[in-house]
């Protein structure tokens, strides 16, 4: 991976860039001291990038993902131009082990492997690139989407709280979460946002808030804990948050801390709404029980800002995401229409849509 100068304006709607045959991220483990594009240069190069971070969240990584198809192709039939197929298996391996709870990542990789399947002779990249061009053009306009049908619940002017990033960061652009948020900011009905920093990563305090500052949608920090007291205050409606991967039955992965917001959100009567698109739904998988949690390296709840904030000795548990029972779930909003007080039927029927 290199750091590159890129001549764009570094946004949060640029997270991705597929520009001059290359594909640059922005380093989202440096946002927001520093804004910088790394070039990824293979399929290898992408993968590393999806576990490392500096590429994260669910549509974001899948995106990602199928860009990195693409590089995977074109090394592939520069080494071997009769058989370029076979050759790309170990690289879309390293890329499915690269995170395992966001189901957009299998999602698109899926999708771009049945793309590779109908190819006949000749160079596979320009419909490969076209194919990832277009996942990430739907992305955005499900988020738009998404945003319209997210607004649409939120009745008079009220604050919200929302957790980890689930902006155009994390997407292909617009976001999730933040989509919706957007939308209803656009229509006056967003009195203030209540980011939660998310430990251990921050993604909150330095991503989500990077984001609305930058489009002056006022936003106000919470540490992880404070939520519950700042719903006990009053003036918080709805808890809105993006998903990684939602059971049939409507159960939801996010963020660690999601499941805590959602029980507290419960007791206090404020609801709670999860935007994500239908890739991020996972009809194979009956319930949140079945849905594979990431563990990462107890280093990162061991430290902090690069000094150690653990005790000496002292271990650290460090699952990425918990599962929020569809019963503390007031609406599922996607691209396709919302669904209240999800269940396995509700959600059967909106996927069949
Ligand atoms: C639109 S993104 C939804 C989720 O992917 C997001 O809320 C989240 O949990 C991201 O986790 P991360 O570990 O930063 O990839």
């Amino acid at each position: 991976m290199e750091a590159l100068p890129l001549r764009i304006r570094p946004t949060a709607d640029q997270a991705i860039v597929w520009a001059n045959d290359r594909l640059y991220l922005l380093d989202q483990r440096i946002l927001p001291n520093e804004t910088v594009y790394i070039e990824l240069q293979s399929a290898t190069d992408t993968a590393r990038a999806i576990r490392d971070m500096v590429v994260r969240g669910a549509p974001a990584i899948g995106i990602t993902a199928a860009f990195g198809v693409v590089l995977a192709a074109r090394a592939s039939y520069r080494a071997a131009p009769d058989n370029w197929r076979d050759r790309m298996t170990e690289e879309l391996q390293r890329l499915a082990d690269s995170r395992p709870t966001a189901v957009n990542l299998f999602w698109a990789l899926e999708r771009m492997q049945r793309v590779m399947g109908g190819i006949g002779d000749g160079n596979p990249e320009p419909r490969l690139l076209q194919e990832a061009q277009l996942i990430h053009r739907e992305d955005v306009a499900a988020n738009r989407a998404m945003g319209e049908h997210g607004a649409s619940l939120i009745g008079s002017k009220t604050s919200v709280i929302t957790h980890c990033n689930a902006g155009a960061l994390a997407t292909g652009g617009y976001g999730t979460a933040l989509g919706v948020i957007r939308s209803a900011h656009a229509a006056g009905r967003i009195e203030m946002v209540y980011a939660d920093e998310t430990r251990p990563w921050l993604q909150g305090s330095r991503l989500t808030a990077w984001e609305l500052a930058q489009d002056r949608i006022p936003v106000t920090l919470l540490t992880d804990g404070a939520a519950a007291s700042r719903m006990a205050q009053g003036g918080i409606d709805w808890i809105i948050v993006g998903s990684d991967r939602i059971a049939a039955n409507g159960d939801v992965a996010n963020k660690i801390g999601t499941y805590n917001l959602a029980l507290a959100a419960r007791y206090h009567g404020v609801k709670v709404m999860v935007a994500a698109p239908t890739s991020t739904i996972d009809m194979t998988l009956k319930s949140g029980t079945a849905i594979p949690i990431e563990s990462r390296d107890p280093h990162e709840v061991l430290h902090c800002g690069g000094q150690r904030v653990g005790a000496p000795g002292v271990a650290a548990w460090n699952p990425v995401f918990d599962v929020t029972p569809a019963a503390l779930v007031d609406a599922i909003v996607t691209e396709k229409g919302i669904v209240l007080s999800p269940d396995r039927q509700k959600m059967a029927e909106l996927m069949a849509l």
